[in-house]
């Protein structure tokens, strides 16, 4: 098994960039695992409570689980991968039964700060666009998909995801191998990764 670990801070274009480098390939071979399914559980807290979370903190994600189900795919074993709820802000009681295939890839933005999890990555690609980019596309994003107003992003942006950017997510660049320029559609960088992937395949 080949597993690709793909970060970049939020609205860099990582969901888009696994999208793309999918097109074409059998979806029996590749599969995707979001580190947004491993948001810790946290029914104990009412709504309000789990609205104050720090999402863009490292401890805000349940590492063991992610590294225990990836070991688990490595072993051949198939895994329940969790559904989260970004209008909840808490994960459903719902799983995806997730088997393992010739490619893994990983994506999230924090992904390469855990040491046990970069073990585990075959290739390291950070995915990079200007934070002014970044946050309209945040932005119009969670406006339309994820159930936010304006007040609610911009909040979140000034108190906790910019700070924890530079803190955790930007420092992790460096152990990247690949860094993909994303600001427009990067289609020779998909075609680079796309070529690696097939090589392995094949
Ligand atoms: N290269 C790009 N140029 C313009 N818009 C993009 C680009 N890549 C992604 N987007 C858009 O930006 C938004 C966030 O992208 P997404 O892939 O969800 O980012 P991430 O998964 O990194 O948070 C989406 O609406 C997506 O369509
Ligand atoms: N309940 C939540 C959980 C996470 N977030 C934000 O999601 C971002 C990570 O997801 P991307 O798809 O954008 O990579 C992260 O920046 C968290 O702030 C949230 O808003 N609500």
């Amino acid at each position: 098994m080949l597993i690709i670990g793909l970060a970049g801070g939020t609205g860099s274009g990582k969901t888009t960039v696994v999208h793309q480098i999918m097109t074409e390939l059998p979806d029996t071979e590749v599969g995707v695992i979001s580190q947004d399914s491993y948001y810790k559980e946290t029914t104990n807290l009412s709504f309000d409570e789990r609205a104050l979370i720090n999402f863009d903190h490292p401890r805000s994600i349940d590492f063991e689980l992610l590294v225990k189900h990836l070991k688990a795919l490595k072993a051949g074993e198939t895994i329940d991968q969790p559904v989260y709820s970004f209008i909840q802000h808490n994960r459903t009681d719902d799983t995806v039964s997730t088997h393992p295939r010739k490619v893994m890839i990983v994506e999230g933005i924090l992904i390469l700060t855990n040491p046990e999890l970069r073990e585990l990555f075959d290739i390291k690609i950070f995915v990079h666009a200007d934070s002014d980019e970044r946050l309209v596309r945040r932005l119009k994003r969670d406006i339309s998909e994820r159930g936010r107003d304006i007040d609610e992003v911009l909040n979140r942006y000034q108190n906790t995801l910019k700070p924890m950017h530079e803190q955790f997510i930007e420092p992790s660049k460096a152990f990247a191998d690949i860094i993909i320029p994303n600001d427009k559609y990067n289609t020779v960088a998909i075609d680079v990764v796309r070529a690696v992937i097939n090589q392995r395949i094949s």
